[in-house]
């Protein structure tokens, strides 16, 4: 099913407008919500999840006007926020059976086998009768994945769910979205560029409460092939290099010297070679012309 929002504007009381005149189309499969801090992902996501109400614009999920039926859109979204708050000292299994009853299973039997299969779909089975609260964070992700999971949502909106998890827990965390996500519409927010590389066959960047890109992950690495250069230099070029190049990125060598990527149609010459685009790329050239587009107009 398709989520299209339309015109979509929020301004926050302190004034911040968190989304500014966003309009986007989102179909089925696993949709990468890309951008730094402040950029209005979480704004963006929990409008679309029906907590708060935007200033104007529209939305709608296949038949559904959410922004007017939000009942029925909650029945048929999975929702995980960026953060839980606090979990009860209760075991896995007991707290979903507890969900799903708050989701409206009242069969006892129904709810145990929904709560075996969610249990199982996020490897979370040979830990149910651990408590939540004892969880290591990758654990927690996958077990508010299980919750989102009960009432067989066909809308998935998880917000930066990767945020703050070791390298092994965010394999598996991404493992268990991929699964769930080949038949809904999953909305995925993160400041992570890999984790778009990884998990998403579309994407958009989002900077300032608006789209400033919408494309697909081996779309966008191609439209900038050829243009992307690299040399490694030292410390004390750095200061050279920024001001005479548009640089997208430098990551030290352990020997301190750095690796340095820029962008340009033609060869900048200075010794800089052709370097194979990475979604990196895409992602700093999205954000450095929105930056230069807002000096100019500010
Ligand atoms: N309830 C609120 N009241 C006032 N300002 C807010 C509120 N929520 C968010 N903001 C502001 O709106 C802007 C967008 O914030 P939002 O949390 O949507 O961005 P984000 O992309 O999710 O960032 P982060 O990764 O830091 O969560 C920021 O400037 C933020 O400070």
């Amino acid at each position: 099913m398709q989520l299209t929002i339309q015109n979509l504007t929020k301004t926050y009381k302190n004034g911040v407008k968190a989304i500014d005149d966003l309009s986007i189309e989102i179909g089925t499969g696993m949709f990468g919500l890309l951008g730094p801090n402040g950029a209005g992902k979480s704004s963006l996501m929990r409008t679309i999840a029906t907590l708060q109400s935007p200033d104007s614009g529209t939305i709608t999920f296949g038949d559904i006007d959410v922004l007017k039926d939000k009942m029925e859109l909650r029945k048929i979204l999975g929702y995980l926020p960026q953060s839980f708050g606090v979990y009860p000292k209760m075991s896995a299994e007991a707290l979903l059976d507890y969900f799903a009853t708050l989701k409206g299973v009242s069969s006892k039997v129904e709810r145990k086998a929904l709560v075996k299969e969610v249990l199982e779909i996020t490897n979370l089975y040979d830990v149910r009768r651990k408590n939540v609260a004892g969880y290591s964070g990758g654990m927690k992700q996958r077990f508010g994945i299980a919750q989102l999971l009960l009432n067989n949502p066909r809308l998935i909106i998880v917000d930066e769910p990767t945020a703050g998890l070791d390298p092994a827990e965010r394999n598996r965390f991404l493992n268990v979205l991929r699964e769930v996500g080949t038949n809904c519409t999953v909305i995925f927010s993160t400041h992570i560029v890999e984790d778009v590389k990884e998990l998403c066959n579309e994407m958009a960047i989002l900077n300032g409460g608006r789209i400033l890109k919408h494309t697909t992950p081996l779309e966008a690495t191609k439209e900038i092939e050829d243009q992307i250069w690299t040399k490694v230099i030292q410390r004390d070029e750095l200061e050279d290099i920024e001001k005479n190049h548009n640089m997208l990125s430098a990551n030290y060598n352990t020997d301190n010297s750095l690796n340095i990527r820029v962008y340009n149609a033609e060869n900048p010459g200075d010794g800089f070679e052709k370097t194979i685009p990475q979604l990196d790329d895409v992602y700093f050239i999205a954000l450095k012309k929105d930056e230069s587009v807002e000096a100019v107009s500010a």
